[in-house]
């Protein structure tokens, strides 16, 4: 489990280190420069390439000076350039501002004209400007130092984040440093993987820099991630079992001539593990269902004028209550018999229900469904059914991902899986999950429908629903990127990510 905080939340805990742990702050400047000075000497060719330190006044700044000592001493090119005045130092900086002037440093305050020489001779720029302090929109000098960075296409390395990225809310504030790879200092900040923020951090690595896991443990809002999927998140195989041992999903999913659907969560909950798929369509589904997917048990139901018939129902409330989990929604459609479906379905059913797009569209139009349900939920909207749902325009959700989410979860008393690129997960007890795995290539039709099914796949086996929550998005992110690997991005359709789950789950 990788943390992810706010600024504020790790200034607290820097503080916190720093006061009552008694960990001195040079210290842990120290560790990160170490760590970030690493990552500058692991290059390939480090010895045949001159880097820059472009530092601020703040503790950033006084990270980037302290790397600049440290890759002195490893006979590194390197040279230094402050942006501000020395009586802006902070106390730390200004300490190591004063050893370098002792070690006779190579280093400058900025003036425009020699600034963009030395841009221009580097190979690789290690951006130290602001870290998680920014606190305003970036004007004048710094805006232009900026400028000259990006436009100059040189490498950029971030320390701690690129500067210009509000570590709050992933927010631009003005103009940002765009970096090639962001150097995290701790843990992760929400403003690197929320967007704009994530695009301009580029690849991220988290380093320890000594913070005592104690220190954490002050903080109240519970953000994580998942790097990589281990064998305690999956469920147990055991040596003597059969398909009963290991669950039933009910995928209730389709409408008249749209079989698709149902087809793409069925085989995604067969290919996590599931051992048994039932699906629940319309019956001129029946015959292509059939054939697409002969594993599965298909029951099929007729309507009349909106009204699902009497005896059909009855054996979808029969099934309804001999899985361990339902999936509904995948192209329902918004017609009348699906609103049946899910009300019925919601009023019948004990066990947890994962609601998906119709499904969603449906509740939208008639919020009243949610009220009083039994049973676990999981809704798992797109940012356009989110704005359906709560009535917001989609740039509102987008902007505000994680509170839309939670307000779901806490209004409705449900997992919500908001998914986006980085897709957010919140519970009704405020835990939140952001994704990290997955690309572009995976917004593409049915791509949802899948995630479905593994989530469901999940519950099935006996996966507690928000880990199923999270674990289902983490798997489907990895298995569109392994997907990526072989189809690339323009390729790739929602069957190859099916395709590459199996892989990702070995
Ligand atoms: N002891 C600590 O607290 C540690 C801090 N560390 C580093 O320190 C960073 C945070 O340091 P600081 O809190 O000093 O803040 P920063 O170094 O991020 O920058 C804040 C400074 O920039 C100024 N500033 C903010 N917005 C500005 C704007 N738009 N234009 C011009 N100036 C602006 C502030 O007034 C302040 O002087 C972290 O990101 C990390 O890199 C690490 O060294 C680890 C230990
Ligand atoms: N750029 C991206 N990066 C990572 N994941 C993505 C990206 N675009 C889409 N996805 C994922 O693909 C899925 C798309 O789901 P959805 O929009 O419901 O598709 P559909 O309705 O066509 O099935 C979501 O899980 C989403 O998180
Ligand atoms: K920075």
């Amino acid at each position: 489990m990788n943390r992810i905080l706010t600024g504020q939340d790790m200034k607290k805990i820097d503080r916190n280190t720093i006061d009552y742990y008694g960990i001195p702050s040079l210290v842990l400047m120290e560790r990160a420069a170490l760590g970030v000075a690493n990552e500058v000497m692991i290059r390939e060719f480090i010895n045949k390439e001159k880097v820059l330190i472009v530092c601020g006044t703040g503790n950033n700044g006084g990270d980037g000076l302290a790397v600049g000592r440290i890759l002195l001493s490893n006979n590194v090119d390197v040279k230094m350039v402050i942006v501000g005045d020395y009586n802006q130092f902070s106390v730390e900086t200004k300490k190591q501002y004063e050893i370098l002037v002792k070690l006779n440093g190579p280093i400058v305050f900025y003036q425009e004209e020699s600034f963009y020489h030395l841009v221009n001779e580097a190979d690789v720029i290690v951006d130290a400007i602001f870290g998680v302090g920014l606190s305003r929109d970036i004007k004048g000098i710094y805006k232009e130092v900026i400028q000259t960075i990006n436009g100059s296409k040189k490498y950029v390395i971030a320390i701690d984040i690129p500067s210009g990225i509000d570590a709050n809310s992933g927010k631009v504030l003005g103009i940002s440093i765009k970096a090639n790879q962001t150097i995290a200092l701790s843990a992760y900040k929400l403003g690197q993987v929320l967007f704009p923020g994530h695009e301009y951090c580029n690849e991220i690595k988290v380093i320890d820099i000594g913070i005592p896991l104690e220190a954490y443990k002050k903080i109240d809002k519970n953000i994580f991630t998942m790097s990589k999927l281990t064998q305690d998140m999956l469920p147990t195989r055991k040596p003597r079992s059969n398909k009963g041992s290991y669950g039933k999903v009910l995928v209730m999913a389709g409408s008249k001539n749209m079989s698709g659907a149902a087809y793409l969560s069925g085989l995604a909950a067969y290919r996590t593990g599931v051992g048994l798929v039932h699906i629940v369509t319309p019956e001129d589904n029946r015959i292509i269902l059939q054939s697409q997917l002969p594993e599965a048990i298909i029951t099929t139901y007729e309507f009349n004028n909106g009204c699902i018939e009497q005896n059909h129902m009855e054996k979808i409330k029969q099934a309804i209550n001999n899985v361990d989990v339902i999936v509904i929604g995948p192209g329902l459609s918004t017609e009348i018999d699906a609103k049946t479906l899910l009300i019925e379905t919601i009023k019948h059913g004990k066990v947890p229900l994962i609601i998906d797009a119709d499904g969603l569209n449906i509740i939208a139009k008639n919020k009243d469904i949610l009220k009083n349900h039994q049973q676990p939920i999981i809704v798992t909207p797109h940012p356009g059914e989110m704005s359906r749902l709560m009535n917001e325009p989609v740039q509102i959700i987008l902007d505000q991902l994680i509170e839309k989410a939670m307000n779901m979860s806490e209004q409705h008393n449900v997992i919500t899986v908001l998914k986006d690129s980085n897709t957010v997960i919140t519970s009704p007890t405020r835990d939140i999950y952001i994704n990290l795995s997955g690309n572009n290539g995976m917004a593409t039709a049915g791509a949802g429908d899948v995630l479905s099914g593994v989530i469901g796949g999940l519950v099935a086996q006996g996966i507690e629903t928000f880990k199923a929550a999270y674990t289902g998005v983490l798997i489907h992110g990895l298995a569109g990127d392994k997907a990526k690997e072989s189809k690339g991005y323009y390729g790739m359709i929602a069957r190859d990510i099916i395709q590459n789950i199996p892989e990702v789950m070995k």
